[in-house]
């Protein structure tokens, strides 16, 4: 992440004493999260909450449950959930929380005391105006309902717009599930346009059908995109033919993986992870973790483009070999920006007591992404950056330098 604001800032004039205070977070915590298990037994799970940057509005970013969350991957994700608001205008600074867990290993209620738990730890850094939550790898509605109530217990009322990305009982916003993916198929439509090539049956290959990954499959297939390979993280399958993108996800529905489609669906064949990140598709989106468009995976990169739905799916040196093979690389931070987008619109609606339509919803999710994507060209077109990431964070870089210049010096 840093080295993506090294780059940016070569072309941006960033004063000498705010630069140092962009390197670093402003405050990161770590809980121990004691949590009962259906045994009856105890256990203690990490968690961490950090908040990069607040200078153009409170912090804003998910929450995610995974092994492999560390102190240093959220600090890298609320980086980038800093860059990310700015470049898509959202009056929010960024953060990024998680727990350390497997969470296919836990039941239902050993998943709501561990939500609970981790809102207790965190309770204190967290609030409608300073630091709003929502969902992100294995966390969803529900998750967030359990925060937004345990949350509310401690302010003797209910505070719906301390989370984003709820159900819609409790004050969550129409299109908020889909937000992301269907963010995805705006910017995808947009790079088509700005290639002057056709989405209509280009080849699609998606990693992850989780949330985004399987919005992106279904709103893709609905444009008129052949979605050709799609992987979770028991494996892929691929149909050079377009995939039935409905009946995976009934098959998934099902047998809860990816793996076997194959045996089900004609035509189908099953591909790893690592052949699906080489198809040779007209589009690749990377939609599960960080760090899989490795530099060797880079050199073997088929796709004509890549649009990034993962948070840092290509790692420094990947990017690297994208940029000297002239890859476009549509960013993480403005392709997976539509689920903050309507997240602003959800905490919005709640601070107002009032609420938007789903087309209404849709219309605003376009019209700031394609804003973002316009913004982003307009400096690639003007000045002399190297590539599309670089542009979204001198875009992004420009705005957050100048907020914390106007606010004065230290
Ligand atoms: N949810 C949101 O609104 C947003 C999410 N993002 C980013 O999008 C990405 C996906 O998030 P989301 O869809 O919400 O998460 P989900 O938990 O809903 O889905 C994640 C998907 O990735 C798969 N996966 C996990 N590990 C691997 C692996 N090693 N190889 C291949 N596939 C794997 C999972 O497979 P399985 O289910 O089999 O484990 C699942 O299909 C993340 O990078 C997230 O940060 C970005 C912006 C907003
Ligand atoms: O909706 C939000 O507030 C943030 C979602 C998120 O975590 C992300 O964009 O990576």
């Amino acid at each position: 992440m840093l080295s993506q604001v090294e780059r940016a800032r070569e072309f941006v004039d960033v004063p000498d004493d705010v630069y140092p205070q962009l390197r670093t977070p402003e405050r990161t915590l770590k809980v121990s999260l004691p949590v009962r298990r259906d045994d009856g037994s105890v256990e203690v799970f990490e968690g961490y909450r950090c908040q990069y940057d607040s200078a153009r509005g409170p912090y804003k970013g998910g929450i995610r449950y995974h092994p492999a969350v560390s102190m240093d991957e959220v600090t890298a994700l609320a980086g980038w959930m800093t860059w990310k608001s700015a470049v898509v205008d959202l009056p929010f600074g960024g953060a990024k929380g998680g727990v350390v867990c497997d969470p296919a290993e836990l039941s239902e209620g050993e998943l709501r005391r561990l939500t609970r738990a981790y809102t207790d730890g965190v309770r204190r850094v967290i609030g409608p105006d300073t630091d709003i939550p929502a969902p992100d790898v294995n966390t969803d509605p529900q998750t967030m309902a359990w925060l937004m109530d345990t949350y509310s217990r401690y302010e003797d009322h209910a505070v719906p717009e301390v989370v984003t990305g709820k159900p819609l009982e409790i004050g969550g916003t129409e299109g908020r599930v889909e937000a992301t993916g269907r963010g995805i198929t705006i910017v995808t439509e947009r790079t088509f346009d700005y290639l002057d090539t056709n989405l209509d049956g280009a080849s699609v290959a998606i990693q992850g059908f989780g949330n985004v990954g399987s919005v992106a499959a279904r709103l893709l297939d609905e444009r008129g995109a052949d979605v050709v390979a799609i992987s979770d993280v028991s494996g892929g399958v691929h149909d050079p033919d377009g995939l039935d993108v409905q009946a995976l996800l009934d098959h998934v529905d099902t047998a809860g993986y990816v793996e076997g489609f194959e045996t089900v669906a004609a035509g189908a064949d099953a591909v790893t992870n690592e052949q699906l990140l080489t198809e040779d598709v007209d589009v690749l989106v990377p939609a599960a973790i960080e760090d899989v468009i490795t530099e060797e995976i880079a050199r073997d990169l088929s796709a004509d483009v890549v649009v990034e739905a993962a948070n840092g799916p290509t790692t420094a040196a990947g990017d690297e070999v994208l940029r000297q093979r002239d890859v476009p690389v549509v960013p993480d931070i403005l392709a997976n920006a539509g689920g903050v987008v309507v997240s602003h619109l959800e905490w919005v609606q709640n601070t107002q007591q009032y609420s938007w339509s789903r087309e209404e919803v849709n219309r605003d999710l376009r019209q700031r992404l394609t804003r973002g994507f316009e913004d982003l060209l307009d400096v690639y077109e003007s000045r002399d950056v190297p590539d599309l990431r670089t542009a979204a964070y001198v875009v992004a870089l420009d705005r957050v330098a100048a907020a914390h210049e106007v606010r004065g010096p230290l």
